[in-house]
């Protein structure tokens, strides 16, 4: 008999997909759907929400279509999401109130900052591992309350439910039976304390969010529930849930302490496991926790990055001069060099190690001849150097980091995953399966229901497919880290 595949919801900021993976982790079938970005004002970003659940909809029915027509079963589902992502909606029924506020929305950027002003980012840093920055739910879920015309009301009567993404999905493959998330998608509220993992009634008050909102918050691997058989066709078990920079650590097999994942996808996120002690950084890095098995919380230190990918789509869609992402390889290896052009992609501000809410992009360096090749290796450039500033800041904070490993829509570009070990200066492993956010549900849904006996035997499914060594000479590397330094430094809001 054939082993069942696994199902991963990967619920993203651009596109919703459904991947099917055989136990040794390749890919059976893969679904996708991209959906519409809304930017109402500047600095806001927000999802249809009945859009990402027609289109995660359509992706599962797709892929279990797929299984089904070659006669296999699939055992269980796995659910990673873009992380922050809020959303509230009607209990009695499942209607959202307001679209999902994006995590790269700015808009209660003030709020954030009265919050500190009034001297409260030590308590909050010391029980979430988070900064007061805009990027998570907490004061988006109030923002919504406030501004949404009886809201508040409703909230303090019970009426209204809260969720990050994974939570709204499962909601809604149960038909309104499950209000629940995992762990590390709690932890990115604001309202969780990650040290005594329980919704903290203090931040509660601190952010005027009330308790009734939240949903049960499980390990990572649990039985979440049972999908209803109206919605999906067939009753199945969801055993597997994670925010998808946590997933990608799982998939990565990042289990040592030691060990770092940098996924590229929309944004750019690197992820430090730290073992069992949560280690606060001194360098504006965020203290998060990477998965929670069997009750035991494992920890990890985080840099994100809020545009890498995105800077791409922009070159695309806002710009026009690029045609398809591919291009950009065959764009930035057509220069010799970046000409002294430098592109600080602070579109929503700037996140770690600044977390500067109220920076705005800019471009440094144009002449008569800047044409689009340049602007195009600028913006893959500056997802290197932003993640050269966060694998800084580890190493400040005390981290030995020796090779990265990294996942995500982007490293296929290979000139951009050489380029990131030029100005990293150390050894980027790319694996044979890059889907490594997907991988990663899934084999927290496999670990639950007994596919995997042990994560030693996921371990030993991951499978290096090149490794890209520095090749470039020091001096050169000194005068364009100093570029970009230098373009930063003038883009921050306070220059
Ligand atoms: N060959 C490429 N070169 C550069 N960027 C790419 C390439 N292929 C995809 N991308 C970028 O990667 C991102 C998609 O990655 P993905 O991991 O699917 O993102 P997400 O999960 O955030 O939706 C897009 O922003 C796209 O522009
Ligand atoms: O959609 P991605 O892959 O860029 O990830 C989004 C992050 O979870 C935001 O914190």
């Amino acid at each position: 008999m054939t082993t069942p595949l696994l199902l991963s919801i990967d619920q993203g900021t651009t596109s919703s997909r459904a991947m099917l993976f055989e136990k040794n982790s390749s890919t059976f079938a893969v679904a996708q759907r991209e959906f519409t970005q809304f930017y109402p004002q500047s600095g806001w970003v927000e999802h249809d929400p009945e859009e990402i659940w027609k289109t995660t909809l359509t992706v599962c029915q797709e892929a279990l279509a797929t299984a089904r027509a070659a006669n296999r079963k699939v055992a269980t589902i796995g659910i990673t999401n873009q992380r922050e992502t809020t959303l509230i909606w009607d209990r009695h029924t499942g209607k959202p109130i307001y679209n999902a506020i994006v995590w790269q929305d700015r808009r209660t950027a003030e709020r954030c900052r009265d919050l500190q002003q009034q001297g409260h980012s030590d308590k909050v840093a010391s029980k979430t591992g988070l900064l007061l920055d805009p990027y998570f739910s907490g004061t988006k879920i109030a923002w919504i309350l406030d501004n949404v015309e009886g809201a508040r009301a409703r909230a303090d009567k019970g009426e209204l439910a809260f969720g990050t993404i994974d939570s709204f999905l499962m909601w809604r493959l149960t038909n309104g039976r499950v209000h629940a998330t995992d762990a590390t998608n709690a932890g990115r509220t604001l309202l969780f304390n990650i040290h005594t993992n329980s919704w903290d009634d203090e931040l509660c008050a601190l952010l005027d969010v009330p308790r009734s909102l939240l949903p049960e918050v499980h390990d990572s691997a649990a039985n979440f529930c049972t999908t209803d058989k109206s919605v999906l066709g067939e009753e199945l078990p969801v055993a597997g849930v994670a925010g998808d920079q946590h997933a990608a650590s799982i998939g990565q097999v990042c289990f040592q302490p030691g060990m770092v994942k940098s996924t590229y996808g929309t944004g750019c996120f690197m992820m430090l496991n730290t073992g069992t002690e949560a280690i606060p950084s001194t360098h504006r890095l965020l203290t998060t926790i990477a998965y929670r098995l069997d009750g035991v919380t494992t920890y990890a230190i985080e840099g994100s990055i809020f545009v890498a990918g995105a800077a791409v789509q922009w070159l695309r869609d806002g710009l026009g001069i690029i045609q398809s992402a591919e291009e950009t390889q065959s764009m930035a290896m057509s220069l010799e060099d970046n000409q002294g052009v430098y592109l600080v992609p602070a579109f929503t501000g700037l996140g770690a190690p600044h977390w500067d809410a109220e920076a705005r992009g800019a471009l440094f360096g144009l002449t008569r001849d800047s044409g689009p090749a340049v602007v195009t290796r600028a913006a893959l450039e500056a997802v290197c150097y932003q993640t050269m500033d966060l694998l800084n800041a580890m190493r400040k904070d005390g981290a030995s980091i020796n090779t990265v490993r990294v996942d995500g829509g982007m490293v296929k570009n290979d000139w951009l995953t050489q380029y990131l070990a030029n100005v990293l200066d150390i050894a980027i492993e790319r694996p044979r399966q890059t889907e490594t956010t997907a991988l990663g549900a899934a084999y927290l849904a496999g670990l639950q229901t007994g596919m995997y006996g042990s994560l030693d035997e996921l371990t030993a499914n991951w499978q290096q497919e090149h490794e890209f060594t520095p090749t470039m000479d020091d001096e050169l590397r000194k005068r364009v880290t100093a570029g970009w330094a230098d373009a930063v430094r003038r883009t921050r809001s306070n220059y």
